[in-house]
């Protein structure tokens, strides 16, 4: 089931928290909603849901025009961050309850029921749980069950408005993996939203990054984080640095170097910001490359295998982050207070009003 959503918006009183927005979501895909606190992603998510009305604009699935239709029409399941189960009902009536609820003429056999709600319970590898009451599960457990439940009456869509928000992060991580692979058994179209940008990349087929109730940039993971449409959509997608640039001719310069920027080919003594992630930063011990800037370590920080440098610059305001492998940083030889070179290997450059000339 697609679902599209056209020129939709939303106010509540003075404040936009949807404006003007067009997305469609492809039948069977798992799109990640992702931006900050107040972007209005919950409330997208439940425009779609039918829990909140547009101001303008429709709703439709699969074509159809579901803008006026009641939520308990629309065929879709939901799980939120704090979803209550039903604490005086075991983990299998639990799940059963949209069934067992249905009016008769559609209501499934008992067996029927037994038999639905214990492969559910399979599937999110819960069966052994069927007896116990919530309180003697886990809150990663009973998110999976809350997920068995809404899938248990077969929505066309399913709804996730942070479904591991509560969890710690190992649980987190763990859970959204889980989801992933889940999704790759039953895909259903599934919308899901997060103000956690690894969590959206790890997880989704899509990424949708909101801002102040538009949609900045949709895409992959991989476009989103490797083209990111703009300096927003930049810096909310990891660590970046910015270097002043003086952007001419089709390059970028920054302290001495010369950064390609063939975008600007037009473009002539123009300020502008080169962002590059700090993966991106090559590091070196000596003057090996005539486009090196000359830096100064100040800081270096062990993060597992990787070793996290913080470098002062004359190029940069701020300190420059870079990241570069373990056996890479011992090979250096470097420590705080050394004299390093860094050369930027990619960067995009922006201008200061946010034009983007390549998209
Ligand atoms: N019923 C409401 N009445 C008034 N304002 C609301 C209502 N619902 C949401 N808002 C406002 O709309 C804005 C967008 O809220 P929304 O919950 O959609 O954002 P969000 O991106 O999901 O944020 P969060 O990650 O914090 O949940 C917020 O500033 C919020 O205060």
């Amino acid at each position: 089931m697609s679902i599209e959503i056209d020129r939709v918006n939303k106010r509540f009183r003075d404040f936009v928290a949807v404006d003007d927005v067009s997305l469609t979501f492809r039948e069977g895909e798992l799109t990640a909603l992702l931006g900050p606190s107040g972007s209005g992603k919950t409330t997208l998510l439940r425009i779609i849901a039918g829990l909140e009305q547009p101001d303008t604009g429709r709703i439709r699935f699969h074509g159809e025009d579901t803008t006026d239709l009641h939520v308990s029409k629309r065929g879709v399941g939901f799980v939120f961050q704090h979803y209550a189960l039903f604490k005086h009902m075991t983990v299998f009536q639990n799940v059963a309850y949209g069934l067992t609820v249905r009016p008769r003429a559609t209501r499934p056999t008992k067996d029927e029921i037994k038999q639905k709600v214990m492969r559910l319970l399979e599937l999110v590898q819960l069966d052994w749980t069927a007896h116990r009451y919530p309180h003697q599960l886990s809150g990663g457990q009973r998110q999976r069950i809350a997920l068995a439940r809404a899938l248990a009456v077969e929505p066309k869509v399913l709804l996730l408005d942070e479904p591991f928000g509560a969890l710690d992060a190992k649980v987190r991580a763990e859970l959204r993996r889980w989801l992933r692979r889940l999704h790759d058994d039953i895909h259903v179209t599934s919308v899901f939203v997060t103000h956690d940008q690894e969590e959206a990349l790890e997880v989704s087929d899509r990424v949708v990054v909101m801002n102040k109730g538009r949609v900045e940039q949709d895409g992959s993971p991989e476009e989103v984080y490797d083209h990111p449409a703009n300096p927003f959509v930049y810096r909310f997608l990891g660590n970046v640095n910015l270097f002043e640039a003086r952007v001419h001719q089709g390059s970028a310069h920054i302290g001495g170097i010369a950064l390609p920027a063939p975008e600007y080919a037009d473009q002539r003594n123009e300020h502008g910001h080169a962002y590059v992630r700090p993966h991106e930063i090559e590091v070196f011990a000596r003057q090996e490359h005539a486009d090196a800037l000359p830096a100064k370590v100040e800081l270096v920080s062990v993060v597992g295998p990787a070793v996290r440098l913080e470098l002062h610059t004359d190029a940069s305001d701020a300190l420059v982050h870079a990241e570069l492998p373990k056996h890479r940083y011992r090979a250096l030889g470097l420590s705080q207070g050394s004299d390093a070179w860094i050369r930027p290997l990619h960067s995009r450059v922006f201008l200061p009003d946010e034009r983007v000339l390549n998209g």
